[in-house]
């Protein structure tokens, strides 16, 4: 049919210029009803003017979705021209028109001025070819797989679904149903653009099949997610539905119930007896009635919790093979040879008795002296587990002995939190600073330790927290003190006391060679023969720098240099192959000694005497000053002296005055002069009477003018009527004179038997003068016998 015979109703005679209205999303097909929103002016002005003329526009696709200001040239050639049947002004000036779409024109040729607005002459496209057998079958064909597609498609609503069967005309159903396909611009604006319907209809059928295929893919995605949410809701709502069974029948639920069964199977395999199992499964009921957000259930959880951590399993008792111990200590440790005596004995009397159950060591001596590696090394000979807390300063005995657990965050005490760390019943363990336990309102920790160390009463020993008895009696208990003076005797009647007394030069220097300085260097990450010290270094350390009984200081100072050489090793380029320590080197890496030849060590007037003293450090010398001051008599003293040494002082006071004349001193010396005593340093406490012979040679020194003998150390208490009496400590006092250089001591006569239990390397090369009056003392120190 060709446009020229076609005949067209009046209102259809189409204009053969349409002013064009520019589509940037996807073409329009003739044969619908349409709404339009139009917004630029550009646009607004174009249906003015349709309006005001024949009320026809051209719909055509650009070329370029993005195209903002086409002109003709930039618009598809084939498009559809739509009559405007109404117009609906908008607030914001733009436009809803509504458009009846007529037919397909193509763009003969623009007719705007400068672009704008779009104008252009066309020619109408007739259907061809509509009405052949292949275009029915076609037609047929699209309008099933349509009502298919349509049936998994929201987009086509019963409206669109019955349109398309009333539409008759093949080219439209094309048309409709490439309009509603969810296909791209360009494959849309391709079917506008075919005028031949059957071509038409072939690829509307293509596009129509690849909907379908499309349909298929995100039928089985929407099946499979489904699947998934359905197992996960299923089994959401079936817990849901055991969880409020199991709470109707009274029972547990989930991770409650788990631990329930956890609880209840170990407790089951612990050899709990009467008492124990019946507070237990107590508890254990209670667990099982609690909320799991209640304060009350997390206690019993921690409760029952720490009942199936504590070693509950006695022990067999292991036989101690007193040889591999003895080597063990002997690897672990320099000298010390009494020490290990003292300890193998005890592990043989514990073998022999065949229990665990014993007394208690108590290790006694200044810091690092090596208590806590003794202790270490007994564990590791007994094959037993070690875990060491310290008392000092502990003033509440719920640290010990637990809290109740009727308090938020109750805990055990040390004792029981210590086997549930170690695992075992029968571990060693080291109670340190027992000497500085301290007491108050909180009660009282020394009584509370009574009843862990008491061999008598530690077999059922019962932590607050616990409440119940718990034996304690496998523990092997090690305590360490500084000081015996200051330990509870109820605690330590129970104790055997082991001495460590402190180290000489000799002995600081072979330790250090043999243990420390290849563990410190090793903490240094220096290669363990990276590093060598001659002997001279080693005992300079001890000499100048680490003057201490132990081992602490001198640790530090290897430390010391062993971090300086790593430093070295990295940052200088031409870094030794390995570095030779002497004794020159040490004021590189330690800075000046801390103690040089002191001079308040030597003796350099009349009125000077050294002392020795024993303190809970160690022992160490003590130089004891006097001077006259003229004027009134009598004495004063300064230097931190305790209650006890300063009696000790009055009493040398009256001594020397009483027997001076007997020395030729002036009667009137000591009615003429004040004497002033000092006892550096001053800002150290100190007490005892150990000084008082010391403190009566000084004042007969001064009252004769006469120095006393160099490298001479003296010790002993003075009574009012002279005699010199015994003093503790020899060992460690006898160290400090060693390590001073003293060559004499003076020791009471009653302590003299003391000197057996010195080893030989401490006491050679000094000599011992065993005194018992005042009168034989001032003759070794002053060289004076009495005038008569
Ligand atoms: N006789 C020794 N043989 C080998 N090493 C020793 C000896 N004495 C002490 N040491 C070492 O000296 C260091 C300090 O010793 P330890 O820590 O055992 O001292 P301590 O007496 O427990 O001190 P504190 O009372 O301050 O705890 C450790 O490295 C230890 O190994």
């Amino acid at each position: 049919m060709s446009e020229q015979n076609q005949i067209l109703p009046a209102d259809q005679v189409l204009p053969n210029k349409l002013l064009m209205i520019a589509l940037n999303g996807k073409p329009i097909f003739p044969g619908l009803f349409t709404p339009l929103m139009i917004t630029s002016p550009e646009d607004l002005d174009v249906i003015r003017q349709a309006l005001e003329g024949d009320q026809h526009i051209g719909l055509v696709l650009t070329l370029d979705e993005n195209e903002e200001n086409p002109r003709v040239e930039d618009l598809h050639t084939v498009g559809t021209a739509a009559k405007i049947l109404k117009r609906i002004n908008l607030p914001d000036g733009g436009m809803n028109i509504f458009v009846s779409t007529v037919k397909r024109f193509r763009i003969r040729k623009s007719l705007s001025s400068e672009g704008r607005p779009l104008v252009a002459a066309v020619d109408y496209l007739e259907e061809e070819e509509t009405s052949t057998d292949e275009v029915r079958a076609l037609t047929r064909a699209i309008i099933s797989e349509t009502k298919q597609v349509s049936e998994n498609n929201p987009l086509f609503s019963e409206e669109m679904r019955l349109n398309m069967v009333n539409i008759d005309h093949p080219g439209k159903i094309a048309d409709f149903v490439t309009s509603i396909l969810n296909i791209d611009r360009d494959e849309q604006q391709d079917v506008l653009a075919t005028v031949n319907v059957r071509e038409r209809l072939e690829k509307v059928l293509l596009f129509i099949k690849k909907e379908q295929e499309l349909l298929r893919i995100q039928k089985r995605i929407q099946k499979q997610i489904n699947e998934k949410i359905e197992k996960s809701q299923r089994e959401y709502f079936l817990k849901e539905e055991l969880k409020a069974i199991k709470q109707e029948l009274g029972m547990p639920t989930d991770s409650k119930s788990s631990e329930y069964a956890r609880f209840q199977e170990a407790l089951e395999n612990l050899p709990l007896d009467e008492e124990a199992r019946k507070q237990v499964e107590q508890e254990l009921e209670k667990f099982q009635l609690m909320e799991p957000s209640s304060a009350e259930f997390t206690l019993t959880r921690n409760y029952l919790e720490t009942i199936i951590q504590l070693p509950w399993e006695v022990p067999s008792a292991r036989k101690v093979d007193l040889t591999k111990a003895e080597r063990i200590l002997d690897a672990d440790h320099y000298g010390l040879e009494d020490v290990k005596e003292r300890i193998l004995e005890f592990l043989a009397v514990r073998t022999l008795r065949g229990d665990n159950k014993g007394s208690i060591i108590c290790l006694v001596g200044p810091p690092g002296v090596g208590k806590t590696s003794i202790g270490k090394s007994v564990a590791r000979a007994l094959g037993k587990k070690f875990f060491r807390f310290s008392v000092g300063g502990m003033r509440d005995e719920a640290e010990i002995k637990g809290h109740r657990r009727t308090y938020i965050g109750a805990m055990p005490g040390k004792v029981l939190q210590g086997l549930k760390i170690v695992g075992e019943k029968d571990p060693v363990f080291m109670i340190d600073e027992i000497d500085k336990l301290g007491v108050s309102y909180q009660g009282d920790p020394s009584s509370a330790l009574l009843e862990v160390l008491d061999p008598e009463q530690n077999n059922s020993f019962r932590d607050h927290y616990l409440d119940l008895p718990f034996d304690v009696s496998n523990i092997l208990f090690i305590t360490t003190a500084n000081t015996l003076d200051s330990i509870p005797s109820p605690l330590l009647d129970r104790m055997e006391v082991i001495r460590l007394s402190g180290y000489i030069d000799e002995e600081k220097t072979m330790i250090a060679r043999k243990y420390l300085v290849p563990r410190s260097a090793e903490r240094a990450g220096l290669e363990k023969k990276l590093v060598k010290y001659n002997k001279a270094a080693l005992r300079a350390i001890a000499n100048d720098y680490a003057r201490e009984s132990g081992m602490r200081r001198y640790e530090q100072m290897l430390d010391k240099i062993h971090r300086k050489l790593a430093r070295k090793q990295l940052t200088s380029e031409d870094a030794p192959e390995s570095y030779e320590i002497g004794p020159e080197d040490l004021e590189t890496y330690l800075g000046k000694p801390v103690f040089p030849e002191e001079a308040q060590r030597k003796i350099s007037h009349p009125g000077m005497a050294l002392g020795l003293a024993w303190t809970p450090y160690g022992g160490d010398t003590l130089m004891i000053e006097a001077i006259r001051n003229r004027g009134k008599s009598g004495f004063k003293l300064t230097g931190q002296m305790g209650d006890v040494m300063q009696e000790s002082a009055s009493i040398a006071y009256s001594r020397a005055r009483h027997i001076a004349v007997r020395y030729g001193v002036h009667p009137s010396f000591f009615d003429e002069n004040e004497i002033h005593i000092h006892i550096p340093a001053g800002a150290t406490p100190k007490d005892g009477p150990s000084a008082g012979i010391t403190m009566a040679t000084t004042l007969l020194s001064l009252a004769l003018d006469e120095k006393v003998r160099p490298r001479l150390a003296m010790t002993g208490e003075l009574s009012l009527a002279g005699f010199v009496l015994p003093i503790g400590g020899l060992k460690e006092k006898t160290i400090a004179a060693r390590r001073n250089g003293i060559k004499q001591v003076i020791i009471p006569r009653q302590n003299e038997r003391d000197l057996n239990e010195i080893p030989e390397h401490v006491t050679r090369g000094i000599t011992f003068h065993p005194v018992e009056s005042l009168e034989e003392v001032l003759e070794i120190a002053l060289g004076k016998t009495t005038a008569q």
